[in-house]
């Protein structure tokens, strides 16, 4: 697991760490760890290095960095956006070295940003945009692209675009939350004073290391059944995704309860598939919601499977039901594992709008309910009831299309019947769903059918992980 570690945890460690080094120390190995960096980032005849330098510790990295960036041979000057507060010592130092103070970047080859760091609050102020905005090279962030919230990734306003982020001690949120190009990270020895982190991604070996495989002595039944109830008569399509979902997920045995058994039927007849969920039998983990509708028969449904007493995996039209009516809670076993899959619209019903801090809205949500909340996008956020974080970034954007919800969800509801545990399969399907569409896509845009096609490909994948 990678974990990232808010701001006010960071500062603790620093001061910690700070209280048994030599002034200063621990700035200059972040400074030389991204000078560095830099280097590795000049690759062409000309090696032009213009400093964006604000004012605090996030400009005295910069500032060193140029300082030891001289040092190789490197033209480094620098724009200072608060002249009169530039860090003293990384001011001296650059100057020392040869850098150059100037009032615009002009022609370079490589922008370091150092305007601001883990005290960034809002957006970018209008003059540090103004030349922001005036960036004609790739950039390098130091410690986080400025304009962006650290703990949240919110980005409210202007704010810099990195190639590259270069980070010091530990991830920080804003590293999984929001776009800061490939982060490398440099160690500054916070590694012993940090305990366990605020939220965590899962590797994909990890996620390979969890997926359900069948022992020599399982059947059908010993790795568990999964139970669909989605799909209607105007969308069956939805039924036929998060089937095939959760039958090429996990090994066991599938079971379609619902209006849409024919079309079912015709696309995956290795499943077991009946009109009704009374007769739908035994499973272990039921899927429910995706193209359900929200009438009365709907209602039904999601009250039976709530009863039930296995695992739930509640999307689409089911979270908009319990929405709108709250006496459906009701139904539910207490203790029964449920996870609840809403994008950002569906979470709203749900809980009120997202907000800036999906972190929070997703803990939020996850203890009112006592559900694992799932909470969609780019980077999804997984909150456990327990407060437990987990966080799943996807590569592209290509799963953000019509019915791919429905291929998510027949992966979770297929690990749950697999037995792990709640998050963990809302997490390593959400691993699976990402990878999948990125091993589909391969740079064009895919239908949902193609994504789910894709799912072998990416268990065999993160298993090789
Ligand atoms: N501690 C350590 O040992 C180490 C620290 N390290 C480094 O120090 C960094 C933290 O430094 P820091 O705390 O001094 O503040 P920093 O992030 O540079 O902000 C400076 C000032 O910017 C302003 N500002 C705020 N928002 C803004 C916005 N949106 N747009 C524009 N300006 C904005 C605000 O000033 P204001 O104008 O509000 O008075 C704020 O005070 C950290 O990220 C890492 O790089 C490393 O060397 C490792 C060792
Ligand atoms: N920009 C994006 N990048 C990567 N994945 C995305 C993006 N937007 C949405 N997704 C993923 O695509 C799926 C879309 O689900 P959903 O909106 O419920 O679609 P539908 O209901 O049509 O099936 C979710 O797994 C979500 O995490
Ligand atoms: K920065």
């Amino acid at each position: 697991m990678r974990g990232l570690w808010t701001v006010e945890r960071v500062r603790a460690a620093e001061e910690r760490v700070m209280a048994r080094v030599p002034d200063g120390a621990l700035m200059r190995r972040a400074a030389f760890g991204a000078a560095r960096v830099a280097l590795g980032m000049l690759t062409g005849p000309r090696r032009r290095v213009g400093l964006l330098v604000g004012a605090g510790g996030n400009g005295g990295d910069a500032l060193w960095a140029g300082h030891y960036l001289r040092r190789r041979g490197v033209a480094v000057s620098a724009v200072l956006l608060r002249p009169d507060r530039a860090h003293a010592e990384g001011l001296a130092a650059f100057l020392r070295a040869g850098g150059r103070v100037v009032d615009r970047l002009g022609e370079v080859d490589l922008v370091v940003d150092g305007i601001v760091g883990l005290s960034a609050r809002g957006p970018l102020r209008p003059d540090a945009a103004e030349h922001v905005a005036a960036i004609d090279a790739p950039v390098l962030a130091v410690d986080l692209p400025s304009g962006i919230d650290p703990d949240t990734g919110a980005i409210a306003g202007p704010a810099v675009r990195a190639d590259v982020t270069v980070t010091f001690g530990c991830l920080k949120p804003v590293h999984a939350l929001a776009d800061c190009g490939r982060v490398e990270l440099v160690d500054i020895g916070l590694g012993p004073e940090l305990a366990g982190p605020d939220l965590a991604e899962l590797e994909d070996a990890e996620v390979g290391a969890h997926w359900p495989v069948p022992g020599r002595s399982d059947d059908k039944y010993t790795q568990g059944v999964t139970g669909i109830a989605a799909g209607s008569a105007t969308y069956p399509g939805a039924a036929v995704l998060a089937t095939g979902a959760a039958l090429l997920a996990t090994s066991g045995m599938v079971r379609y309860a619902g209006a849409a058994a024919e079309a079912v039927r015709a696309s995956w007849p290795e499943s077991i598939c009946t009109g009704s969920i009374t007769d739908a039998g035994r499973v272990q983990a039921w899927v429910v919601g995706p193209g359900l509708g929200t009438g009365l028969s709907a209602e039904g449904v999601l009250r039976a499977v709530l009863e039930a007493g296995v695992p739930v995996v509640a999307d689409a039209d089911a979270i908009t039901m319990l929405a709108n009516n709250p006496d459906l809670w009701d139904a539910r076993d207490p203790g029964t594992p449920l996870v609840l899959t809403p994008h950002d619209r569906e979470f709203e019903r749900l809980a009120g709008p997202v907000g800036e801090d999906r972190v929070a809205a997703a803990k939020r949500a996850a203890a009112r309910f006592d559900a694992v909340v799932l909470l969609k996008g780019n980077t999804t956020v997984l909150a456990g009831p327990d407060g437990r974080v987990l966080v799943n970034r996807a590569g592209g954007g290509w799963a953000a299309t019509a019915g791919s919800g429905d291929v998510l969800s027949g992966l979770v509801g297929a690990l749950l019947a697999a037995r792990l545990d709640p998050l963990l399969a809302a997490a390593c399907a959400a691993r699976a769903h990402a990878t999948a569409a990125d091993l589909a896509s391969r740079g064009a845009p895919i239908p949902a059918s193609a994504l789910l096609r894709a799912v072998p490909d990416a268990i065999r994948a993160l298993r090789s992980g």
